[in-house]
């Protein structure tokens, strides 16, 4: 993340965001424990710095729900509530007598109502009661979202470059968001207030900055829904709570200003009158106190944060296409024999399974960190998905139905055959893929090395080379499995050399 803003206002505004939290009814923040810092020159932004060793289970701050900005919070709610979904009748409402160009027809989300909510909010200017928390927030971003295809280029065959989401969401600001601003236009840009009727362009900028804040500073919270509470208590003793969007989104001061990595030290608790930042053990003075995203790659944790780190590799994956092991398959097993129309009639049938899938994910086992935030040992590629066997297997089915069976090329019934077949068709498709970016591994080590990057650059890099080292790591597995296979394949041939002669002796 970038901060725009130059030193002194960046620690004014720091000041006043402190001062203004503590002041908050039923806020608490241990400021002879913590501290906000400037980490700007390891290009963090803001974090929350120990002062003083922290003792573990010590509650760093506490936040009061009431302080959250989030659909139930802001009063954008009471003065469009038909956009909320609370009240379909709004006569007697501000904005009431709206057409069906209002933008309530449209099916809004908790995602949108937020980014309603921080537009809202941020519109207000002085009058919003969130001002000094909305003026620490970030307006620009180093996720992808914000490249240019010259900086995207440096992704090279990343699935990320896919993932970047800009057309989906201006899709979504237009269709959702502008037109609810339009249609109230009174609500978000008051007479008399300092901000200005935005234009359409400018809207669209705000709104989309609006939404990248969220996405990388909002918390999932708990929902007053008996339902949803109990499922959030059953997932409770889990790092990544699993709520399937059901929750509200909401931005939480302070909590926010937390940074986080892979390995970390504290948590937040989600109570119910309030939500607080506990320390999950030992932290020394100087330490950042660090939270938690999830087990997340780093390609995720720069499309969703803008940032990756060492800690995150360990979560690195890589995605392989279906096609890539259906050509290996095809030239290295049934190529010469199966008649092109009958590949193709087997690949129908295939594609027309539901559980068909076009892309299949590598990735590394590795143990959750443990009960104070920590990393256990180095994590080993150890299989590949069971959903690439299984699709593998039922192409195989397809082609022995489409050729009648009347093939011995596939040797389709010999399972150590198969196998063979298998892990040969797997191991070509991750050197094609490899093959993809174009630079190799050793090529993109020695980039790192020389350092010569600019930031975008060198996480692009970070990126890319994480995904090669999935390859490479799962080649080395395919090998092991094949020498394995072979192998086993020999021995069994002694065994039946050993066995044979002996027989015979017995039987003469
Ligand atoms: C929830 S905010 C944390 C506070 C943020 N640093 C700030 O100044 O407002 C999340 C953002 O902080 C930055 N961030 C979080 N953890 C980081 C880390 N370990 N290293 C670098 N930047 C980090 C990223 O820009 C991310 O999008």
């Amino acid at each position: 993340m970038e901060v725009d803003i130059d030193g002194s206002r960046f620690a004014e505004r720091t000041r006043s965001f402190v001062e203004w939290f503590q002041a908050l009814p039923g806020a608490t923040f241990r400021s002879d424990l913590i501290a906000v810092e400037d980490l700007r020159a390891q290009n963090a932004g803001r974090g929350i710095v120990a002062l003083a060793d922290v003792e573990p289970d010590t509650v760093l701050f506490t936040i009061p729900r009431n302080a959250i900005i989030c659909a139930a919070t802001s009063q954008l709610r009471d003065k469009i509530p038909h956009v909320f979904g609370l009240d379909n009748d709004d006569a007697g409402q501000p904005d009431s007598g709206d057409d069906d160009d209002d933008g309530s027809g449209a099916q809004q989300d908790s995602w949108t109502l937020l980014i309603l909510a921080m537009l809202y909010e941020y519109l207000q200017g002085e009058s919003s009661r969130w001002k000094p928390y909305l003026d620490v927030l970030p307006t620009v971003f180093d996720t992808p979202m914000f490249w240019s295809p010259a900086e995207l280029s440096e992704f090279q065959a990343s699935a990320l470059v896919a993932k970047v989401g800009k057309d989906e969401a201006d899709r979504m600001i237009k269709t959702k968001i502008i037109p609810v601003v339009r249609a109230h236009e009174q609500v978000f840009f008051p007479p008399g207030s300092s901000s200005q009727t935005l234009d359409d362009a400018q809207l669209l900028a705000l709104a989309h900055r609006m939404g990248s804040t969220i996405m990388a500073y909002a918390f999932d919270l708990e929902s007053d829904d008996p339902e949803i509470k109990q499922a959030d208590e059953e997932a409770d003793d889990e790092w990544v709570e699993d709520r399937e969007g059901k929750t509200m989104l909401g931005m939480v001061p302070m909590a926010d200003i937390l940074n986080a990595d892979a390995e970390f030290n504290a948590h937040i608790n989600h109570g119910e009158d309030a939500l607080t930042a506990t320390a999950l053990r030992r932290i020394k003075a100087g330490e950042e106190i660090f939270n938690y995203y999830g087990p997340l790659p780093n390609g995720e944790l720069l499309r969703r944060y803008g940032y990756v780190t060492p800690h995150h590799s360990r979560y690195d994956v890589v995605e392989l296409p279906w096609d890539l092991v259906e050509a290996e398959l095809r030239q290295r097993a049934a190529g010469g024999s199966v008649a092109p129309s009958d590949w193709e009639k087997a690949r129908k049938l295939t594609l027309a399974d539901d559980a068909f899938e076009e892309s299949f994910v590598l990735e590394r086992a590795s143990d959750d960190p443990d009960s104070e935030g920590r990393l256990g040992t180095d994590t080993v590629f150890a299989g590949l998905p069971d959903e690439l066997g299984e699709q593998f297997k039922a192409f195989l089915k397809s082609i022995k139905k489409v050729c009648n069976a009347n093939l011995a090329v596939l040797a389709l019934s010999d399972g150590d055959m198969r196998k063979n077949l298998y892990l040969q068709a797997v191991l070509g498709a991750l050197q094609a893929r490899e093959r993809q970016y174009a630079t190799s591994l050793e090529e993109d080590e020695h980039i790192i090395r020389a350092g010569q990057l600019t930031r975008r650059q060198q996480m692009a890099v970070w990126v890319r080379r994480g995904e090669k080292q999935v390859l490479r790591e799962a080649q080395a597995w395919v090998r092991r499995q094949m020498d394995e296979l072979r192998n086993n394949l020999a021995s069994e041939k002694r065994a039946q050399g050993d066995d044979g002669p002996t027989a015979k002796r017995r039987r003469v």
